[in-house]
């Protein structure tokens, strides 16, 4: 590839729109095709973000632009991770220095970016019910020419959602949703299940796989392609149409199927959606497509294809070390109590690597159940787990946590079943902006009956809490940690029942910290002793149930105050509050956490400092607060 830089090429700065597309030669478009992969590798390495996915639907995102007519014609991505590239050629290609940054390009489909982008997803399969609602309402508003095209990938189709979809989209023959499916044959890791076994039967011929490798050969390495090039692409490609059977499982349905398509072949990819769009009725066209294509430390990066890299060198490939992280800590220890209890088995919804569980799966590799973008089925899967006597550990990450809440409350709590959740990326996550943010599930989880919360602080805590959750057999447990660096180790300089004392305090002001929250107090702590302002600060670790020494500490004190990575409604404060009224304490409780709004992507500290989650935001208006209601402290010779 050229020199990279995070401005598009020359032919992609002329495209200012899909109509600027549609005036392209077809010598041009491999031209074009290297400009947008030379634009995707440089703007990611710079900011990070998904740049395997993207890489892979280069041709496809040409041809879906030049084949309909958006925004009146409608492209859905599902996931929505990779839709780069249509931002690209909806007039965001100059933009991708901003990518994933604050007031940037968001890493997903936006609204207020682009007309072009209709729906704000980021949490998969729901792409086919967006279509499905879509082209029903297009029908009844008689705009029925519009036509609706959802890509989904080959890891979003494990999702259940997809194929509550499917089903009624196949249902209505009349109705003109094209399905694209990009079949790439990975989510994170290889996607999982019989669907993908069967997919991967055809994916992996050989024939294929040549084809393949002389489309990556001839098709993106020269500028131009010309005839001699395509007539023999094209002869490869007879050959394996000849010997490759179509999909009979989605005609059974009752879908026309049109495929297998070369995803990097764009004149192919455009002749099959024409033709899809001539049905009128619903149709998937198959694409087989390679995550990373185009960029060899992509396409050899074994482990995930450079699904979502941090910051890299684009010349090597070579990503920026991350440091000691919450993840790693989970990921070390499940291992040890695995060896230490045969009956742990580890759940993924496809997000092993992300969740830190490739050394669990390799060292108990049947004890590790990859069950595909599923976290509802992830749930009552572990269920069953449970009901048969192992204890299951769901590994997920916060956000994703929220489909999967029924299951938790009724398949997993009411049962009273010993499964432990793990909930990574909880708290403000930042650069993926308002979906990713785990803000919600401290919220939801209060009310799950016989549930117990853990929020541990620091590393050695998060190494005690996880084996206290484990060694619960009688109901679930769940554990809490955010994305990114562990913090430094707090030690306790007391107990208070079973909560860690983090520092003693006259009766003042009762902060409760929740996990990592603590650092955060202790420096607010700090700041309001300087003010005259006493602070005793509390770790509950177990927030759910709350100690009922909490109620005794706050009756010694003027002000309680919580602080936690968590929506403010219904979180641990709202809890603590509760457990007070019900005690008949009087005593002022306020909370510090995120504000119930959708939080647009920035870096984490950027927002935390936006939304008031410093210890000098909190020290402040706990000083405010204190004064109004204690005129000695209102007196005190440092204010
Ligand atoms: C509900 C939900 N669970 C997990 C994820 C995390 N996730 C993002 S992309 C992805 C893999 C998607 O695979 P696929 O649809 O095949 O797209 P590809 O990246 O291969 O193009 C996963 C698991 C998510 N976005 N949403
Ligand atoms: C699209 C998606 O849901 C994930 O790929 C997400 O972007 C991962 O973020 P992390 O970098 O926190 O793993
Ligand atoms: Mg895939």
């Amino acid at each position: 590839m050229s020199e990279r830089t995070a401005r598009p090429g020359r032919l992609l700065e002329s495209v200012k729109g899909p109509r600027d597309l549609k005036l392209l030669g077809a010598d041009e478009l491999p031209v074009l095709a290297a400009e947008i992969r030379d634009l995707l590798v440089a703007s990611t390495a710079r900011t990070g973000g998904h740049l395997g996915p993207n890489l892979g639907v280069v041709e496809l995102t040409i041809a879906l632009h030049r084949v309909f007519d958006s925004p009146r014609d409608r492209i859905l991505w599902d996931t929505g991770h990779q839709a780069y590239v249509h931002k690209m050629l909806t007039g965001r290609a100059g933009m991708f220095d901003t990518l994933r940054q604050e007031g940037g390009l968001s890493g997903y489909p936006s609204q207020a970016e682009s007309e072009h982008d209709i729906i704000e997803n980021s949490h998969a399969s729901t792409a086919l019910s967006y279509a499905d609602g879509l082209a029903k309402a297009y029908k009844l508003r008689g705009e029925s020419d519009r036509s609706v095209v959802a890509v989904i990938g080959d890891g979003a189709l494990t999702g259940g959602m997809a194929w509550e979809a499917l089903n009624n989209i196949a249902g209505q023959k009349d109705l003109p949703v094209i399905i694209v499916v990009n079949d790439n044959g990975r989510s994170y890791s290889p996607t999982i299940g019989g669907l993908a076994n069967h997919l991967a039967s055809l994916r992996t011929s050989q024939r294929y796989e040549d084809v393949l490798d002389f489309v990556k050969d001839n098709l993106t390495r020269v500028p131009v392609v010309g005839p001699p090039v395509y007539d023999a692409l094209h002869g490869v490609k007879k050959g394996l149409k000849d010997v490759l059977a179509p999909q009979a499982m989605f005609e059974d349905l009752g879908l026309k199927y049109i495929g297998l398509v070369d995803g990097h072949d764009e004149e192919a990819v455009e002749a099959a959606l024409r033709k899809a769009r001539g049905f009128r009725r619903p149709v998937i066209v198959h694409v087989l497509t390679k995550k990373g294509f185009g960029y060899s430390p992509a396409e050899n990066h074994g482990e995930d294809c450079f699904h979502s890299p941090g910051v890299f060198d684009p010349l090597t490939g070579e990503e920026k070390p991350k440091p000691h992280g919450w993840t790693n800590v989970f990921s070390q220890e499940i291992v040890r109590l695995g060896a230490e209890r045969q009956d742990i088995v580890a759940i993924t919804a496809a997000m092993l690597g992300p969740t830190g569980l490739i050394p669990f799966s390799e060292a108990y590799p049947d004890r590790l159940y990859d069950v595909g973008i599923a976290e509802q089925h992830a749930l009552t899967s572990a269920a069953g787990l449970a009901l048969g006597g192992l204890h299951p550990v769901v590994a997920v990450y916060a956000t994703f946590l929220n489909r999967a809440f029924d299951q938790l409350l009724m398949d997993v709590a009411l049962h009273r079943l010993p499964v432990t959740v793990v909930l990574d990326r909880a708290g403000v996550t930042g650069d993926d902006g308002a979906s990713h943010n785990g803000m919600w599930d401290l919220s939801i989880l209060q009310v799950v009956p016989g549930l117990a919360v853990a929020v541990p602080r620091d590393e050695p805590r998060l190494r005690e809490l996880l084996a206290e959750a484990v060694a619960v057999e009688d109901g679930p447990t769940v554990v809490r940690f955010p994305k990114g660096p562990v913090g430094p180790e707090i030690e306790a300089v007391g107990k208070l029942g079973e909560m860690d004392v983090l520092r003693a305090g006259d009766p003042d002001v009762l902060l409760v910290s929740v996990g990592p929250m603590a650092e955060l107090c202790l420096e607010a702590a700090g700041l309001l002793d300087a003010q005259g302002i006493s602070a005793t600060v509390v770790d509950p670790r177990w927030v759910k149930p709350l100690d009922e020494a909490l109620v005794a500490a706050a009756r010694v004190h003027k002000l309680v105050v919580v602080v936690e990575d968590n929506g403010r409604v219904g979180g641990v404060g709202d809890a603590v509050a509760r457990m007070l009224r019900d005690a008949d304490v009087d005593v002022p409780v306020r909370t510090y956490g995120i504000p119930q709004r959708f939080l647009d992507h920035a870096k984490r500290a950027k927002i935390l400092g936006e939304i008031g989650l410093t210890a000098q935001d909190v020290a402040r208006e706990i000083t405010e607060a204190v004064a109004k209601r204690s005129p000695v402290l209102e007196n005190h010779p440092a204010r």
